[in-house]
């Protein structure tokens, strides 16, 4: 069955400065009709963009729908999606880097697996790494895809589809999902054993001449 997700989307502001009550019932009632237009998209017809060559880029790349604020560049939510896609990078860690933003990430995955979390995120689940909280992917994840080495070939990621909502502002977690009994308070535990494969050995020339601080010519 298709993907679907329904978003509520306010196109129009209430006129503060209506007196009258009745009018203001009624505008409310008008107003839920047309302020709050469902939209239903079909996520599995979203097509991806990703990198051809190398590097991985910002997942902001993969925006469905997005709330500008009048900083550009700056989201105040952006609906991100990753579908199955193909990894085609080369002299690349493909998985999500490790990192941290400025941005909040809000993350679900709706079915499938997450290519950052081997064990542990599983369909219906939701993650949240606030502004500046660092995260990336799982140490089996990142031992997998060290163990590929550097000359991992074209690879589908199939049958998944995760969701996130990247927002400027800083999400305000509610108590009831605080306090709720499928809080996974052992989600740090996924990055216990990371180590280090920075070996100072360069892996090709350019690497050589970038660790000495040369600019690569061609
Ligand atoms: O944290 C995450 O898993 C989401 C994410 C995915 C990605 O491909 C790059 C950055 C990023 O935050
Ligand atoms: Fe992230």
């Amino acid at each position: 069955a298709p993907v679907q997700v329904t978003l509520l989307c306010r196109s129009m502001e209430v006129n503060s400065s209506l007196q009258s009550r009745t009018s203001l019932l009624l505008m409310w009632s008008l107003g839920m009709a047309i302020m709050f237009l469902i939209r239903r998209y079909d996520l599995s017809k979203f097509c991806p963009y990703n990198t051809v060559l190398m590097d991985h880029s910002d997942p902001s790349i993969n925006t469905v729908l997005t709330a500008p604020t009048d900083k550009p560049g700056v989201a105040l939510l952006d609906f991100v999606i990753f579908p199955p896609r193909w990894l085609v990078a080369e002299h690349t860690f493909r998985p999500p880097y490790y990192h941290r933003n400025c941005m909040s990430e809000f993350m679900g995955l709706i079915y499938g697996g997450y290519e950052a979390k081997a064990d542990g995120f599983h369909p219906g689940g939701a993650s949240l790494h606030s502004c500046m909280t660092p995260h990336g992917p799982d140490t089996k994840t990142y031992e997998a895809t060290i163990a590929l080495g550097n000359e991992a070939g074209p690879h589908r990621i199939a049958d998944t589809m995760a969701f996130m909502f990247e927002s400027c502002l800083i999400p305000r977690v509610c108590p009831w999902a605080l306090e709720s009994p499928f809080m996974d308070h052992d989600y740090y535990q996924c990055w216990i054993g990371l180590k280090s494969h920075f070996s100072g050995l360069s892996m090709n020339e350019d690497n050589v001449d970038l660790q000495k601080g040369k600019p690569i010519e061609r």
